[in-house]
């Protein structure tokens, strides 16, 4: 696709009802995820600095995880596209892959919104302890791999603000250049919030756990209510993270956005 190409199929293709499809079907991506995850127990070794020792290294089994596979992603490209946003952006080696044309739909200036250190916190000190259970079964390697799908699943999610803000934007400039200009954040809030959609999105998220992951047998005596993560834990999620931190993306991003 060259650069003409991609670009009238952005025209197209984003649409605040395009983004949101998107945010639905990344809902999908994020329970999955933790439903892995709450295969294991909490397996705290993964996050104890003192478990291992790598020369020149200090972080936990988790953060060496991380770290080391965001290295192979860089080199494949993957920080390339404007969707995805690396935890350890200081250290990321070059690609080995050709330059792809990527339509430019976001301010240039938006490749320096990475919140990826708040998710990194929330994921590890708020949410881990409600989907994991107590316990160790020593799998700690599997363990920091299905974080690291976690915290990609909700990164990616989080980060899309930058579009939905894009699209917000370019929807009715006229409503958001005051709020910029005068670099209002509690206005630029404001304008954003639709409150109904926060709802819908509340329940929709914890309905999919539900269906997502209930027990499946053939018995007839199906055991309701055995569900592999809480549906009211992912619906907690996102109101009081996913969504607060999608709307600081956006105001971020609608910051910059006359620069
Ligand atoms: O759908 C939107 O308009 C969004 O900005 C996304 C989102 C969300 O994170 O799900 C965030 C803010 C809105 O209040 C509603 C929903």
């Amino acid at each position: 696709m060259t650069k003409a190409d991609s670009s009238s199929y952005l025209e197209n293709a984003f649409t605040l009802e395009s983004l949101r499809d998107s945010l639905i079907r990344q809902e999908d991506s994020v329970i999955f995820s933790l439903i892995e995850r709450a295969k294991f127990p909490v397996n705290s070794n993964t996050y104890d600095k003192s478990y291992i020792s790598v020369p020149g290294f200090g972080g936990s089994l988790a953060e060496f995880f991380v770290r080391n596979t965001e290295d192979v992603h860089a080199k494949a490209g993957r920080y390339k596209t404007p969707e995805e946003n690396p935890f350890f952006p200081e250290h990321l080696l070059p690609p080995v892959v050709p330059p792809f044309p990527y339509p430019e739909v976001l301010h240039p200036a938006s490749a320096f919104i990475n919140i990826n250190k708040s998710i990194w916190k929330v994921y590890f000190d708020e949410l881990l302890p409600l989907i994991a259970a107590p316990g160790d079964d020593g799998n700690y390697a599997s363990t920091a791999a299905s974080d690291l799908a976690c915290l990609q699943a909700l990164s990616r999610r989080i980060h899309y603000g930058k579009f939905v803000a894009e699209v917000k934007f370019r929807e009715s400039p006229q409503d958001y250049e005051p709020a910029i200009r005068s670099q209002d954040r509690e206005a630029l809030l404001k304008l954003l919030t639709f409150e109904s959609v926060e709802e819908m999105v509340k329940k929709r998220v914890a309905k999919k756990a539900m269906v997502f992951g209930q027990e499946v047998s053939l018995d007839t005596d199906d055991k309701e209510g055995n569900y592999k993560v809480n549906p009211s834990v992912v619906s907690r999620l996102y109101e009081e993270w996913v969504m607060p931190l999608t709307k600081i993306v956006q105001v971020e991003y609608l910051l910059l956005r006359l620069d």
